[in-house]
């Protein structure tokens, strides 16, 4: 295949926006298009999300990237799709339209039907299995609620009329119109029904939840062509497919066991690749798959964090303590330290390492002088504490010391925040030049897949380092505050009462 004037096209479609990037032969971010869609709260604890705005979304930002660039869909090597993981569509395959509104990863409604399956004994096959807890936030419990919730929904699966599908295989669905229904063993891992070591769908999940296996996509390898998609008058492979966490971890170029990254967006999620075995934790973290490629799958250990940056868009959305993102900063900033407030963000529970669905979030230790600048100081020094959990679990969980944390995620333009993580670790916090990694993953992967990159050598020079964070907080101050940490998420835990 030629490369000259030759392109590839991440979809990166994730929780709060669609994106599309158009990366070069030399991995560089030509092109962006981004567009937010609305989030539905129908209830306390409940997030959806309408597949067809996310389709929709998604199409248009790839129409709008193409025309400010003056790109052509002929000049489009592949298409690498990347996606908010564990949220689930099913859809009617004979009309193409979603029987409910997707059910978003944050959402906390199937937390009785976990409980169902802990009381039924299953905790530990769940674990050894799928890699995964028994938790709301997997993909399984979210088919079985619409199966039991929409009317007609089961009798029409149970005749093999309705379609399951994480984000990415519905938007391939599509983008192929209803040619392909497929996804990749990275998202299948996130649902709760795949057995990670024999890399099937798993009987007995599916029996456990009621679930008919011709809704099943069929599970490929992440770096593969999976079908065309007509864009404008031209045919372009879709050749790359993995959840946005590993899709990350495979952008920042973390093949190698031991290698880790942290992504700041909605959520907070830290993967450590730990190679072609599954580790097994005992901390509270999930095994997930990292990559299938080439006829191989490499594992990883992963802490799940489900509010992080979605914590300032509350501050900015709810509380209107701040009119930008950016703005954090400059408040976080204005203040020597909290005066001893803690903001613990468990709005839709707690994951690892705690995985309490009933948490809820909290503000703790608030006197007469406490102000919005400490508060707003507080709701971004949990992202940071947050990460510590999980990154004090992989620790114990791989046997490895990582002295440095490898970052990335919308959130972490914020330089306090850079700061304050490596103090709470006492580790260095390197962010890199293109914090897009997550996009960059998913064209690395639909690049190799079509022979646009003959191999990952010749993207390992295009990852250069924007700024390192070194610690400069004191041990003793720093475990003074994570202590204070610890005791502020107690209060949070279990606050919420099981129906
Ligand atoms: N300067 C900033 N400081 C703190 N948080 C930020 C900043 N800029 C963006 N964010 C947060 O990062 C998130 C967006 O990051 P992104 O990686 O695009 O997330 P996602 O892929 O989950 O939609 C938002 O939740 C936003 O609040
Ligand atoms: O869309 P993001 O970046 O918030 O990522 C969401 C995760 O994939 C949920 O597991």
């Amino acid at each position: 295949m030629t490369t000259e004037h030759k392109y590839i096209v991440a979809l990166d479609q994730g929780t709060t926006s669609s994106r599309a990037i158009i990366f070069n032969h030399s991995g560089e971010i030509v092109g962006v298009a981004q567009q937010e869609f609305t989030q539905h709260y129908p209830q306390a604890g409940w997030v959806e999300h309408d597949a067809i705005e996310i389709w929709a979304t998604q199409r248009g930002v790839l129409t709008e990237v193409l025309e400010k660039t003056g790109i052509n869909p002929s000049q489009i090597a592949a298409i690498g799709i990347t996606n908010q993981r564990e949220t689930t569509v099913v859809w009617d395959k004979n009309t193409g339209k979603p029987v409910y509104n997707a059910i978003v990863w944050q959402c906390r409604r199937t937390a009785g039907i976990c409980e169902q399956l802990k009381r039924d004994g299953l905790e530990d096959y769940v674990r050894e299995n799928t890699g995964l807890v028994v938790d709301a936030y997997f993909s399984g419990t979210k088919v079985a609620w619409i199966l039991d919730h929409v009317e007609g929904a089961r009798e029409k699966a149970e005749n093999g009329e309705l379609l399951f599908g994480t984000i990415d295989t519905w938007l391939t669905w599509k983008l192929t119109r209803g040619a392909t229904h497929v996804t990749d063993v990275t998202n299948a891992s996130r649902t709760m029904l795949f057995n990670i070591k024999t890399l099937q769908w798993d009987e007995k999940m599916l029996k456990a939840l009621n679930i008919p296996a011709s809704m099943l996509p069929e599970v490929k390898s992440s770096s593969e062509v999976y079908g065309e998609a007509k864009v404008g008058t031209s045919l372009v492979p879709i050749a790359g497919i993995a959840g946005d966490q590993q899709a990350a971890l495979f952008g920042q170029l973390a093949l190698e066991k031991g290698m880790a990254k942290n992504t700041y967006g909605t959520g907070c999620f830290l993967l450590m690749n730990t190679g072609e075995e599954p580790v097994k934790s005992t901390n509270g973290l999930v095994t997930t798959i990292a990559y299938g490629l080439n006829g191989k799958v490499n594992y990883a250990l992963e802490g799940s964090v489900f509010v992080a940056g979605a914590s300032i868009q509350w501050l900015r959305d709810e509380l209107g303590l701040i009119r930008d993102a950016a703005d954090s900063e400059y408040f976080a900033s204005k203040v020597d330290d909290t005066n001893g407030v803690y903001v613990v963000p468990a709005f839709v529970g707690m994951g690892a390492p705690y995985w309490d669905a009933y948490a809820r979030g909290t503000i703790v230790g608030l006197t007469r002088g406490a102000n919005r600048n400490h508060i707003v100081r507080a709701t971004l020094e949990a992202l940071a504490y947050q990460s510590r959990d999980v990154l004090d679990a992989m620790q114990k969980d791989s046997g490895l010391e990582l002295n440095q944390l490898n970052v990335d995620g919308g959130a972490v333009a914020n330089n306090f925040l850079m700061q304050f993580q490596s103090d709470i670790l006492g580790s260095k916090v390197v962010r890199p030049k293109v914090i897009e990694t997550t996009a960059a993953g998913a064209a690395y992967l639909a690049g190799l897949a079509v022979g646009y990159w003959k191999d990952l050598d010749q993207l390992r020079d295009k990852i250069s380092e924007d700024r390192a964070f070194e610690p400069s907080m004191e041990e003793e101050k720093r475990e003074k505050l994570y202590k204070g940490w610890q005791r502020a998420v107690d209060r949070a835990l279990k606050w919420e009462q099981e129906d």
